[in-house]
């Protein structure tokens, strides 16, 4: 754990670090921490539908060249339909409120979320700021502005 970044963590939902553990690397080279829904109560969420869950926890990054990102577990992905409803969430690092996971039901039937269950895992991220400079033409480029399947399939 000597190359880890201290991350300050609130804990918003009395029943994390009581009832179920805070997160942790499951493994010692896991790259990424399972954030457990947190709703009051088990949670049915219709197929098609999507639900902004509590995780119960808040983190304060506070520093700009890190940030988290929220990223679906494959296995209920892949054999639940259990996906975000943004895609992928992105945690910046001055942001302070509650962790929120969006969870989508892609699939066709009923999905029932208990509270502790791990829907999602955050993975921390290191981030290059740009700063614009503008400019009439840019240097060449090997590249230049071919794209979209410019350089073939095969
Ligand atoms: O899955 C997510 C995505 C975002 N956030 C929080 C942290 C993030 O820093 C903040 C804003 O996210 P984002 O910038 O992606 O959303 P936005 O719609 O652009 O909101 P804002 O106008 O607040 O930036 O919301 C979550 O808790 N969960
Ligand atoms: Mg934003």
């Amino acid at each position: 754990m000597s190359s880890a970044h201290r991350i300050d963590l609130k804990v918003l939902d009395p029943r994390l670090g009581r009832d179920f553990p805070l997160p942790d690397y499951a493994t010692a080279q896991s790259a990424g921490l399972d954030l457990r829904a947190m709703p009051e109560a088990e949670y049915e969420l219709a197929a098609g539908a999507t639900a902004l869950l509590p995780t119960g926890l808040a983190i304060h990054i506070g520093d700009p060249a890190l940030c988290a990102t929220i990223l679906p577990r494959s296995g209920l992905g892949h054999k639940h339909g259990i996906v975000l409803g943004n895609l992928v969430g992105l945690i910046d690092a001055d942001y302070q409120g509650p962790l929120m996971v969006s969870v989508w039901n892609r699939s066709d039937t009923p999905f029932t979320i208990a509270p502790g269950d791990r829907i999602a895992q955050l993975v921390l991220l290191p981030v290059a700021r740009a700063a614009f400079r503008v400019v009439e033409s840019f240097e060449g480029s090997a590249r230049g502005e071919g794209g979209f399947g410019h350089t073939g399939v095969r």
